[in-house]
């Protein structure tokens, strides 16, 4: 039998090993910049021990996010444009590894692997392209082999694919990391991440795996952080300063709730491309509401964010469960007490209690994801895929 090729080797000595050092990188639907979470694995799946060494966010310059946005949740684009941002965010995510490496004074030949989630560039679920025909779809840019060749790392990408290639809608992937770090027998937990658009993982106390449900919720800030930008040219609303001075509008609040979106099967997935400013228009000229003043516009769509979690935990979930927020939004100040006061009977905290950094979860999550296409097997919970997800790259 011939010899394994040197990639080939190097990916059997990787996955062979007892423990691995993997980097998880997540670029999210907020654009704030790059998460970059350096984590040390022992053993997978059920098994799986970790430790995270490092976590930082490399914050986009303006340039980056506008290049971006020229292309993000737009069905018309320039083709091109998204042709460049492939290969450039792949070139430009791995000079921020080397460079973060640097900062934590770890030699690129430690690190095992790199798992990247990449830049979410359009999200359509069948359920809301509704083009007959059309399978559910999701596009992630930034490609993986150039991340490999510049930093010399194994790669992992495209996570996304290998899940609506079994039948998933590609998303949300925090099922698996939340079912793997975050259960407890004995206790009913909540794992909410409020980020552009907020998803949850319910994981029952009991441990069967039949009952869990991860589902993506509606708008985390990704509506608050549009009209921040656009009303008072902030990125977001920091700490819910300007949602705390307006006033929430009743009936704009009941309009931005008459989309099908909120009474569909779950779980579900969502994205910008829906809950858009074209979304909240809309909202507003169905309500008569489009005369109202800023502050209260802030407010309305925090309440929004908060509404659709306190509705979508009383309709699917049992009563009591622990909540532990992560994501950035755990800093909107306005949605979390908006939790506290209409979800008396759950216990709210952050993922911080259970050794989770609240913002580096979905950068873990990837790594973790990682860990798994190289070392786990498939899990199998409640009728979701069981797959291993992710492609390889290698550095030669
Ligand atoms: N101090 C703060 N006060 C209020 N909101 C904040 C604060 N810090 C961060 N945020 C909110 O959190 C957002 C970033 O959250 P996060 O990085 O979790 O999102 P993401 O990973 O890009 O999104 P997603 O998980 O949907 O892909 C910011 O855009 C902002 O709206
Ligand atoms: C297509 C896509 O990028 N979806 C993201 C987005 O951001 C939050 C929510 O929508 C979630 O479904 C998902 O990300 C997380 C990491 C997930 O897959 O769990």
């Amino acid at each position: 039998m011939a010899a394994l090729n040197t990639n080939l080797q190097h990916l059997t000595k990787a996955a062979q090993k007892a423990g691995r050092i993997g980097i998880g990188l997540m670029s999210g639907t907020s654009l704030d910049g790059l998460d970059i979470a350096i984590c040390k694995f022992a053993g997978s799946g059920l098994q799986t021990q970790f430790e995270l060494l490092h976590f930082t966010t490399i914050p986009y310059p303006d340039s980056f996010k506008d290049d971006v946005r020229s292309v993000f949740s737009r069905r018309q684009v320039d083709l091109e444009k998204v042709c460049l941002l492939n290969d450039f965010i792949g070139e430009y995510h791995a000079e921020l590894i080397l460079q973060t490496l640097k900062d934590w004074k770890t030699d690129p030949t430690e690190v095992d692997f790199i798992a990247s989630h990449g830049q979410t560039i359009y999200h359509a679920p069948k359920r809301l392209h509704g083009h007959e025909g059309y399978p559910s779809a999701t596009l992630q840019v930034g490609d993986g082999d150039h991340i490999a060749v510049k930093t010399g790392i194994l790669t992992i990408s495209d996570f996304r694919q290998k899940h609506l290639a079994a039948g998933g809608e590609g998303a949300p992937l925090a099922l698996y990391g939340d079912v793997l770090l975050g259960s407890k027998i004995g206790e009913d937990r909540i794992l909410l991440n409020i980020g552009g658009i907020a998803n949850l993982t319910y994981l029952p106390g009991n441990g069967n795996l039949e009952r869990v449900l991860c589902s993506d919720i509606g708008p985390g800030n990704t509506l608050i952080d549009t009209f921040c930008r656009s009303l008072f040219d902030k990125p977001f609303d920091e700490y819910s300063a300007i949602a705390f001075s307006g006033s929430v509008n009743d009936d704009l609040l009941s309009s931005l709730f008459r989309h099908p979106f909120f009474a569909e099967t779950v779980p579900k997935t969502t994205g910008p491309e829906l809950f858009s400013e074209d979304y909240v228009r809309k909202a507003q000229e169905r309500s008569d509401t489009s005369h109202i003043n800023a502050e209260d516009l802030i407010a309305t769509l925090s309440a929004f964010t908060g509404k659709a979690i306190v509705d979508f935990v009383s309709a699917h979930l049992p009563k009591g469960a622990k909540l532990f927020v992560s994501g950035g939004g755990a800093r909107n100040l306005f949605v979390v007490q908006y939790l506290q006061r209409h979800l008396p009977e759950s216990l709210i905290g952050d993922t911080a209690e259970l050794g989770i950094d609240p913002d580096a979860k979905e950068a873990i999550l990837f790594a973790l994801l990682g860990n798994e296409a190289l070392a786990g097997e498939a899990l199998v919970i409640g009728n979701n895929p069981a797959v291993l997800m992710g492609k390889f790259s290698f550095a030669g």
